[in-house]
């Protein structure tokens, strides 16, 4: 068995309690609330700020130009491509997306995440960083691949951008490329590295619950407006 089928079946009870929750349920049978849209761009939109960072933080410790040019092609499609999921929900919600890129604390789950990636891009090995960083990656495309099939969107769905965007072809071979780097990278791995691997995966998967937890109950800090 290879490694990432490793993490895949370590975090099986994620991905499925995932595909159930009440925010993804909502994308699949479009019945969000715009403030519940406009809480989860408004958090995402900062993550994947941070997420772009923990690749270049990770292209620093890369040892050759061809996974340099990877890390550079991922961080352009979250860049300038993956702004597109977000548009979508800007569109549902009635929402300039400009409006919501800036002055907005990160709550506490979002924090929690970044924080999380951040810590092991600093201290954590090239492998380290690139299991914390790949439940972004696998989830989403799970997610949509299993609403492409249930519910059959077409362009009158509210959310068909959203879904095609993340069960694209692009999105697949991102991902598989993505997985057959880190196999091929622990196959000259330690125990000890590789057991830091799954710990960060597992911790990615559950902040990826938590993190539609925060967008559906719109999570904020107890008392709110002190920092921005
Ligand atoms: C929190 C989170 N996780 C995953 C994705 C999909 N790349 C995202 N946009 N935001």
């Amino acid at each position: 068995m290879q490694f990432t089928d490793e993490l895949r079946n370590l975090t099986d009870a994620l991905f499925k309690r995932i595909k159930r929750h009440p925010f993804v349920q909502g994308i699949a049978n479009e019945s969000l609330e715009p403030n519940q849209l406009i809480h989860y761009v408004q958090q995402d939109y900062q993550y994947l700020t941070t997420y772009v960072q923990v690749y270049g933080l990770a292209m620093a410790k890369c040892t050759n130009r061809d996974q340099m040019r990877d890390l550079h092609a991922r961080m352009r499609i979250v860049l300038e491509e993956e702004i597109h999921p977000h548009i979508n929900f800007c569109r549902v919600a009635q929402v300039d997306y400009r409006d919501l890129q800036t002055g907005v604390a990160l709550a506490p789950t979002a924090h929690h995440y970044a924080k999380h990636m951040l810590s092991v891009a600093q201290s954590g090995s090239l492998g380290e960083i690139l299991a914390t960083l790949l439940p972004c990656h696998w989830i989403y495309i799970d997610i949509a691949d299993d609403m492409m099939s249930r519910v059959q969107p077409n362009e009158t769905h509210a959310f068909y951008d959203w879904i095609r965007f993340y069960s694209s072809e692009e999105m697949h071979t991102g991902l598989a490329t993505f997985r057959d780097w880190i196999d091929a990278y622990t196959l000259n791995s330690g125990e000890r590295e590789r057991d830091l691997m799954r710990e960060h995966f597992l911790t990615s998967c559950q902040l990826e619950l938590r993190f539609f937890d925060m967008a559906y109950t719109l999570e904020d800090w107890a008392v709110r407006g002190l920092l921005v």
